[in-house]
């Protein structure tokens, strides 16, 4: 098992990522934090029993060193981190956007970095991540990343090219399904449902749907042709979102989140 975590920068990522390695049998020992706000440190550390510690401690006892930041607050945790990071530190960037050539050109040379786009359910579990190697990582350092993730989630191997596109699918996916579950509990108030009502019934039928897709393998196609009978009620509801639109808009909405974390990427490129 890889030895002790340091995540650094502990906002909703970091704390989603701290409390599924606890929830996924990490001890409270092998783990630490660093956080700018003494107030969300203290919090934490009430909450989980986690140690906040400043970057050179984390550097100095934490094999892996996770980095979720803001992209936008980058440049002075690296500027903390580079003098402390060295070739058997791997370094772990949760940041959308971000290229591993960003933290290489920082870093000592050599120093392994390994680009990750996580996803919140990690917090029960769930987690869907994409890992992918900079240019000093090993097959080893991905395995590690692997192990690590795998408490929380599951995990693939993508080209760094495609972390864009997979950060304005999966990394930011949680939102939309969030989204599209508030909207149909706000249908259920229209049509005069009580709101818990109308909550259980739209949760479970989530729940439900996503355990089909997940458990039987189907192709949601068939999966939704199952549910709408000839001239029944689903097809005057199906009729009705291709009149709004809203495959075209998930298309124009997952290309803008992919066109979003490419300029958050070309923010912090000098070249
Ligand atoms: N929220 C999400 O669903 C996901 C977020 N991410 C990525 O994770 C990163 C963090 O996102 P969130 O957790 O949503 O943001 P957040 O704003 O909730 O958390 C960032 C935390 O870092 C702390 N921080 C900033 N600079 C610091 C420094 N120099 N030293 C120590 N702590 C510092 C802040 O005080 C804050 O608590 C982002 O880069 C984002 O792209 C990736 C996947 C999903
Ligand atoms: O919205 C964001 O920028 C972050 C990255 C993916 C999910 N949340």
């Amino acid at each position: 098992m890889t030895d002790s975590i340091a995540v650094l920068g502990a906002g909703k990522i970091g704390e989603a990522l701290l409390s599924g390695l606890l929830t996924g049998g990490r001890r409270v020992e092998e783990l630490m934090f660093t956080e700018r706000h003494p107030e969300r440190a203290a919090e934490l550390t009430a909450r989980y029993g986690v140690a906040a510690v400043d970057v050179a401690t984390a550097a100095k006892e934490a094999a892996v060193l996770i980095v979720a930041v803001k992209p936008q607050d980058i440049e002075p945790l690296l500027d903390e981190l580079a003098p402390h990071a060295t070739a058997d530190t791997l370094v772990v960037s949760l940041c959308a956007g971000l290229p591993t050539s960003l933290y290489e050109r920082s870093l000592d040379d050599g120093v392994p970095v390994v680009r990750v786009m996580p996803n919140t359910p990690m917090v029960v579990g769930e987690a869907m991540s994409a890992i992918s190697p900079g240019r000093h990582a090993t097959n080893d350092h991905l395995a590690v990343v692997e192990e690590l993730l795998s408490v929380v989630g599951m995990v693939v191997r993508v080209p760094e090219s495609q972390q864009d596109a997979v950060t304005a699918l999966s990394g930011s996916g949680p939102a939309y399904f969030f989204y599209l579950v508030e909207a149909m509990i706000d249908a259920g108030i229209l049509l005069g449902l009580p709101r818990a009502v109308s909550e259980k019934l739209i949760i479970q039928s989530a729940v439900g749907a996503a355990t089909m897709l997940a458990k039987t393998g189907e192709h949601p196609v068939i999966l939704r042709e199952a549910v709408t009978s000839p001239a029944g009620t689903t097809i005057m509801a199906i009729r009705e979102l291709e009149k709004h639109g809203v495959r075209a808009a998930l298309l124009d909405a997952i290309e803008a989140a992919r066109d979003r974390s490419q300029e958050l990427g070309k923010a912090h490129d000098p070249s």
